[in-house]
């Protein structure tokens, strides 16, 4: 019977296994035992060297790396940010410091501080703030950019999803950024303590701190002994991997910990009973007036005025490139216009003491990209802004995420994460967690265009159902058919202005203005060959 692809595999990793056992069993079986045990490890020569390796050697060990961390760690955070500013000369100062400490060997630095200095200035340092300063510059270098790649490998949508549900940049920061970076950030900071542990023993090979005897040095001076043998080094090595070892195997709990978390569904979740409709009736109205924004040279939006009237739904289209996104965005502040008035109902938006935290409490946003917290299940998604934000205690906020789960059809996969969930099934997440803060606006950016097409019927569904029961919405989108049944009113956008906005009916079946003919034709007949636009 011919075998599997699956059997082979097993078959060929057990041949290996086999040879693997066989060498080391050869390998036993032709050594010099009393000659290892007399030259490698004598354990009556090992015996000699406790407690005094582990009271003294291990623990300035150990002094010397958290200090060496302490610095490096504080250093890092600092040369991060600065890396990350938006001023310019911060940048370069912390650019300047990386590239210096990574590129000059630790030796040197060491060399620099216990010998250079005291020479050229003739002071001094402590031993142990020597061996910190040349420690934790060094790992300072490495640390930054360790927390830099972390901070930045968190998409950018995160943070704005965050910021849209009315957190402040510190809590944004704190409860979605942060916790996303820090997985990342994990494995390298371990290895940087891992480098420091080792690079400790710098400091007994330049011959600093004499009688300050870390690991190396305790061994090395051991060896000296009559018939010490290889002995008092191997004792050291294993220190060392008392400290290394544990490490590596924390960090990989910690990342397998929370892959588990992804992977695991617990419990089944109770169903509740419809709900999560509170605060629909408060639908609030949208006024946009001589609406400028610019990105450097290039001005995006050259005085938009619209209006979108309470329990409204109002449909931007247009081509891309038009602006559309980038109105949407300034709404709820996600782009800072340069010119031009926005109100909120009551609210005005672009007066610089607004509360732009308060309003966003009551602006949904769903993105084109989805932007669910991976780090949290699809209930943490719909319950963290409504605790951190709204105060709500969890048994209220939970009731409320659950209501709208069941609204949007997910309520069964409350306890998966997000990257177990269909494309589909995610943006309809997105929406029960926005609608979960009670919104009076909702703003839609392109929300099925990541969507398979298939699913782009189910989210839709639940926004022609919101609609109905009168939130009001702002929508950019390509679905021309969902425009038309379902907007009060369309606005065609085309090179930063609008060029023609009207009940979406006349809009989308008699537009007047021929760019948006031009448009429509395209769109709706994308096989057409288009005349040339005016
Ligand atoms: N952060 C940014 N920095 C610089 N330019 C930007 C930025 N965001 C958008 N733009 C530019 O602004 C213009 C309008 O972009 P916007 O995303 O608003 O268009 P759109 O009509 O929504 O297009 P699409 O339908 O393709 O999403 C584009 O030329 C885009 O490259």
């Amino acid at each position: 019977m011919a075998m599997t692809m699956h059997q082979r595999a097993r078959l060929s990793r057990g041949v290996q296994y086999a040879v693997l056992i066989l060498v080391v069993l050869a390998l036993i079986a032709v050594a010099d035992w009393p000659l290892l045990v007399e030259k490698v490890f004598n354990p009556a020569i090992a015996a000699q060297q406790f407690p005094g390796i582990i009271v003294v050697a291990l623990k300035n060990t150990l002094i010397y790396t958290l200090l060496g961390f302490v610095v490096g760690l504080t250093g890092g955070v600092v040369l991060a940010l600065m890396k990350l500013s938006s001023v310019a000369p911060y940048r370069w100062l912390a650019t300047i410091y990386i590239e210096f400490f990574r590129g000059v060997p630790a030796l040197l630095v060491f060399l620099a501080f216990g010998y250079g200095i005291p020479l050229a200035f003739g002071f001094r340092f402590n031993h142990y703030v020597t061996v910190m300063i040349a420690l934790g510059l060094v790992a300072a270098a490495y640390i930054a950019e360790s927390l830099r790649a972390g901070l930045q490998a968190v998409p950018k949508g995160q943070y704005e999803a965050a910021r849209s549900l009315g957190m402040s940049h510190a809590r944004a920061m704190v409860t979605i950024v942060i916790p996303q970076a820090l997985r990342i950030v994990l494995p390298p900071l371990t290895n940087e303590v891992i480098l420091l542990t080792k690079d400790s023993s710098l400091v007994y090979l330049l011959g600093m701190g004499v009688g300050q005897y870390e690991l190396t040095k305790y061994g090395r001076e051991a060896i000296s002994g009559a018939g010490a043998g290889l002995t008092p080094l191997v004792v050291a090595g294993v220190c060392y991997l008392i400290i290394t070892v544990p490490l590596g195997i924390l960090t990989r709990r910690f990342e397998s910990k929370t892959d588990r978390m992804k992977n695991t569904a617990s419990s089944p979740t109770p169903r509740s009973g419809p709900g999560g409709a509170d605060g629909l009736a408060d639908a609030a109205s949208v006024v946009v007036e001589g609406l400028h924004k610019s990105y450097g040279s290039l001005e995006v939006l050259k005085g938009i005025s619209l209006s979108v009237g309470a329990g409204q739904v109002v449909c931007l289209i247009g081509p891309s490139g038009s602006g559309k996104s980038t109105l949407l965005r300034c709404v709820n502040l996600l782009e800072t216009p340069q010119q031009g008035r926005i109100t909120i109902g009551d609210f005005e938006v672009t007066d610089s003491e607004a509360d732009v935290d308060r309003m966003r409490r009551h602006v949904g946003m769903v993105f084109q990209q989805f932007n669910l917290f991976p780090h949290l299940n699809v209930l943490e998604n719909c319950t963290v802004a409504q605790l951190k934000v709204l105060k709500r205690d969890r048994a209220e906020a939970e009731r409320i995420a659950r209501g709208n789960l069941e609204r949007v059809g997910l309520a069964e996969k409350a306890d998966n994460y997000p990257d177990q969930l269909s494309g589909g099934q995610q943006q309809r997440v997105a929406i029960a967690r926005a609608l979960s803060m009670d919104p009076s606006l909702m703003l839609f950016d392109e929300p099925t265009s990541a969507l398979d097409p298939e699913t782009v019927g189910d989210v839709l569904a639940i926004m022609r159902n919101l609609a109905a029961e009168g939130m009001t919405m702002l929508v950019v989108t390509h679905e021309m058919e969902f425009a038309r049944d379902v907007a009060d009113k369309v606005v065609f956008m085309d090179g930063g202005v609008v060029v023609e906005e009207g009940p979406a009916a006349e809009v989308i079946r008699h537009p007047r203005e021929p760019r948006t003919q031009a448009f429509l034709s395209r769109v709706l007949n994308p096989t057409q060959v288009q005349a040339p636009e005016q």
